[in-house]
């Protein structure tokens, strides 16, 4: 177990907590949280007995064993590149057609549906903030790493829940014991608290665990999208759950992040609560959906 005298920079002293910082941006929102998931389960019950655990157990295995310092390093490089394809976003969220995510415990319906259903729900509730439904819509799109024309990535090294490199992983990540086998967990470089960071550098110095947020953020980002800087922080950092749900890693964070952290909690319960067996009607929805990418990034993208 990694356990650390507790001790708190000047910013964590600060930050109101977990849950109650998004109270002055929250709608007067119609979208009741459900109690159970399709598979009748509370929602990311890790330890629930269902057809999906030990699918989602050995992903996390593969995933914790495998995301090192050096392996994040590398992919970083490789796909900075963005040489692989030129696409539109309506095509690549065709393109997820196909895929189901192994790591999530509360869906096995082809990601495409994820996505409509995250943003319809958010679009709902936030009728005004049109860059809330892309960033929903989009979130998720770069788990087409998956598919072979990006190099046909396993699931370890797309989907999941991420954590910092570099540093301790903290015990709120889930089967956190898999880690043992991380080449970075002995590595006294990499094992304490701060690692190679310091208190406060602010999440943009930090090195995730590779994967889809981090691969999609420098898409739109490198594709000079217009979407705000809330945006772009919701795609990079929604699978960071042991930050945004459970407070680990917070001594990382700067100002900015604290700001844009309001949003990526309300980002959340629609990300995680929508997930459902009920479809969308794609060809419905899909007029208002292409506005939107006209207005926020180029035709083709750089992928
Ligand atoms: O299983 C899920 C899924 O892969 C999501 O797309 C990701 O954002 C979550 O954090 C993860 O736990
Ligand atoms: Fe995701
Ligand atoms: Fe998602």
């Amino acid at each position: 177990m990694t356990s650390f005298p507790i001790h708190q920079t000047e910013l964590e002293k600060k930050m109101i907590p977990l849950g109650d910082d998004n109270k002055e941006l929250a709608s007067d929102d119609g979208f009741v949280v459900p109690k159970t998931n399709a598979f009748g389960h509370t929602f990311r019950d890790y330890d629930a007995e269902s057809e999906r655990k030990k699918t989602v157990e050995e992903f996390y295995r593969m995933n914790h064993i495998n995301q090192s310092y050096d392996f994040v390093k590398r992919m970083r490089q490789e796909y900075g590149k963005l040489n692989r394809a030129e696409m539109s976003i309506w095509e690549c969220c065709e393109l997820l057609n196909e895929f189901v995510d192994e790591s999530d415990p509360d869906l096995d319906e082809p990601q495409i549906e994820h996505l409509l259903q995250t943003a319809e729900a958010i679009r709902k509730d936030y009728p005004n903030e049109d860059w809330l439904h892309l960033t929903a819509l989009i979130h998720d799109l770069g788990k087409v790493l998956l598919h072979p024309s990006f190099g046909a990535l396993p699931q370890w090294a797309v989907v999941g829940d991420t954590f910092p490199v570099g540093c301790a992983f903290h015990e709120s990540n889930v089967h956190h014991k898999y880690f043992k086998d991380n080449p970075d967990y002995n590595n006294p470089d990499y094992n304490t608290k701060n690692g190679i960071y310091s208190e406060e550098c602010g999440l943009d110095n930090v090195m995730m665990s590779w994967g889809h947020d981090d691969y999609m953020y420098l898409v739109a980002k490198e594709n000079k999208t217009t979407l705000p800087s809330a945006a772009l922080f919701i795609i990079r950092y929604h699978s960071f759950y042991p930050l945004h749900t459970y407070g680990a890693y917070r001594h990382l964070m700067n100002e900015q992040d604290v700001e844009n952290l309001k949003w990526l909690h309300i980002f959340n319960k629609y990300d995680l609560y929508s997930k459902s067996k009920v479809r969308t009607d794609v060809e419905k929805v899909k007029p208002y959906y292409l506005s939107l990418i006209d207005k926020y990034f180029p035709a083709k993208l750089r992928w």
